[in-house]
């Protein structure tokens, strides 16, 4: 018995014709424009799967994760047929067990809570932006969300990484579970986790109970639940029946999930490509974060060779058409079970095998991508809220001391753009630090001008304390390495995050020591060239810069170690800041040779 085919040519699982939701499952893959017999990869296989009891993976309901036997006649003779069980090919041990950026965390909720927290609070930061960071907001571990439609093997997988199950795991899961490390095995229920200091999910209780009945933390002792925390997702059915059932808007809380995460894992089962009109616009809300997001074609190892490079190929192409990256997305293919049934292809087993390995190399470097990140994001907030502070400041001078307090305040509204301008000008703050003013001035509508506070010094000196000495000093304690290299330089599909590919650490600098300060790069010279570059939010990559560099005729071998020390962020992209540092070291090689460049960034160097 084959799955039957909807109008499009998509195959609908048995789950989805017998549930009454299968009529939205368009499969985007094979929209009009697709040939309608450019995939028929689940057709083929499960056409020949009358007496497996293999489902497809749609066991949904089932309260077993053993899936039906395995079909002798589908078998291949390059299966084994060994009684293979337990099989990973890969050691998980060597994700990391413990979290050894602790106390990276750690100062770093002591610099936002000390020196940008109260500049936030002195000029309602929360009113145009976002409430005050709590600690368990900044010391929360790692996060890798798991989105999918339904039966894809999600929670399969976080078996096969803890290597055990978790508390209040089933199959068929229909709500968001965050599986967490604790020193016992317990489940929290959303309302609790939603008011407990300790988790990340305070935030969560905007979704409303319908969201919160349907959230669980579910902690046991696991040394990688040490190290991160993952995100089991209800599995996306298709059709109106389970949006509107939900009573919570699955989009916005994938969002709130995915912002917080340092990884997305998206699911798709080789049998059957579906992406339904709820899947796609959770992929979409995921625009922007493009960065943290992986794919799994799982269960590659249920269909043959031949019928996997198909599926392969459908969902490049219908990735291609849902998340507009300029790099190709990152798409492991494997099969991930806690324990994998003798009877399956193992044709490509060398294949899916090196595939885990790099998944798992992806999770082991989580920890520390995910400190850069957190340094990161409260670089950004700082700034933001400098200029917020700058802009209110401003504005609270503007007011008049007595009369026509109404009036003036209207007028500044009206013209924010021009006074946007102004403080662009008398602080020296670049064009791109500044927020939204459409957004601003909506938000300006609630608040009483002649109330905000006036510019202060001393709270401005200490976040700028903050953002020119204290947070890159942590970036310093991250090694001068870049693990996105090392990834990239294993994996085919996504472009190296730096433009180059070798280093050499040992060059010694002989300019004079005032070479090596912020103040004598010369940013106005890299202002035309960075914008020329056509930055993407203030910041330009490798693909982009990688030909600008070259025309300096230096070699890939100087120029990489130019993108080390320029790129101090480490995310693989460079500010202007960082561009016009770049170009100072470029300058450096000019005049004094390649023994020039440090080896390390001087701090001096740092804006
Ligand atoms: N690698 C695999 N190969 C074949 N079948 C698998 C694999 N992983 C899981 N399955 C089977 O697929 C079914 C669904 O698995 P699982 O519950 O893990 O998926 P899920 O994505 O979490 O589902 P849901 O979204 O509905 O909660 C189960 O019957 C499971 O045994």
């Amino acid at each position: 018995m084959g799955y039957p085919h909807d109008k499009k040519g998509s195959v609908s699982s048995p789950k989805s014709s017998t549930d009454g939701n299968s009529n939205n499952t368009g499969r985007l893959s094979y929209s009009s424009s697709q040939p309608q017999d450019s995939y028929d990869g689940p057709k083929r296989v499960l056409s020949h799967s009358p007496s497996t009891g293999y489902n497809g993976g749609s066991s949904r309901g089932s309260t077993s994760s053993a899936p039906g036997p395995p079909l002798p006649s589908r078998a291949p003779s390059t299966i084994h047929r060994n009684g293979i069980s337990n099989v990973s090919g890969i050691n998980r041990s060597f994700i990391p067990v413990k979290d050894e950026y602790r106390e990276v965390y750690h100062d770093l909720t002591q610099i936002y809570k000390r020196k940008i927290k109260p500049l936030e609070t002195t000029y309602n930061f929360e009113g145009f932006h976002s409430g005050p960071l709590t600690d368990s907001d900044i010391l929360a571990k790692p996060m890798v969300l798991l989105l999918g439609q339904y039966s894809t093997g999600k929670t399969t997988f976080i078996k096969h990484l803890i290597e055990s199950d978790y508390p209040g795991s089933h199959i068929g899961t229909d709500r968001f579970v965050a599986v967490m490390g604790g020193s016992e095995s317990r489940v929290i229920p959303g309302n609790a986790a939603a008011v407990a200091a300790d988790l990340p999910f305070r935030g969560l209780d905007r979704f409303g109970q319908a969201f919160l009945t349907r959230f669980q933390v579910s902690q046991c002792p696991n040394s990688l639940l040490d190290s991160m925390t993952l995100i089991d997702t209800p599995g996306i059915l298709a059709g109106d029946k389970q949006r509107i059932e939900r009573g919570y808007d699955f989009t916005k809380t994938i969002e709130w999930f995915a912002q917080r995460s340092d990884l997305v894992l998206l699911f798709f089962d080789s049998h059957k490509l579906d992406i339904s009109d709820e899947f796609k616009n959770s992929i979409f809300a995921l625009k922007g974060q493009e960065e943290k997001v992986r794919v799994i074609l799982n269960k590659s190892d249920m269909v043959d060779q031949q019928q996997l490079m198909r599926v392969y190929g459908a969902l490049m192409w219908s990735l291609g058409k849902v998340i507009q990256t300029p790099e190709v997305m990152r798409v492991y293919l494997g099969s991930f079970w806690l324990n994998r049934p003798p009877n399956v292809f193992e044709d490509c087993r060398a294949l899916l095998d090196a595939e885990q390995a790099d998944l798992l190399k992806d999770l082991r470097s989580l920890p520390r991508n995910a400190a850069i990140r957190k340094v990161n994001e409260i670089v950004k907030r700082a700034r933001l809220a400098k200029v917020h502070a700058y802009i209110i400041g401003h504005l609270k001078k503007e007011m008049p001391a007595v009369f026509g307090k109404k009036s003036r305040q209207r007028e500044l509204i009206r013209d924010l753009q021009g006074e946007f301008l102004k403080v662009q000008q008398i602080y020296s703050v670049p064009a791109g630090d500044f927020p939204n003013v459409t957004a601003f001035r909506q938000s300006l509508e609630a608040y009483k001008f002649e109330n905000f506070a006036k510019i202060s010094q001393p709270i401005l000196s200490v976040a700028e304390e903050a953002l020119s000495v204290d947070l890159p000093k942590i970036m310093k304690r991250f090694p001068q390495h870049n693990p996105l290299l090392e990834l990239s330089q294993k994996n085919p599909f996504i472009g190296p995050p730096e433009p180059f590919n070798s280093l050499n650490t040992n060059m010694k600098s002989d300019l004079p020591p005032s070479y090596w300060h912020f103040s004598s790069v010369d940013r106005a010279s890299a202002h035309p060239i960075f914008q020329s570059l056509n930055p993407i939010e203030g910041k330009i990559n490798g693909s982009t810069a990688k030909p600008y560099l070259m025309g300096t005729g230096l070699s890939v071998e100087v120029l990489a170690k130019v993108w080390m020390l320029a790129d101090w962020t480490c995310d693989g992209y460079l500010s202007e800041d960082e561009f016009a540092v770049a170009l100072h070291l470029v300058r450096a090689v000019e005049s004094g040779g390649e023994d020039a460049l440090p080896s390390t960034l001087p701090e001096s160097l740092l804006p």
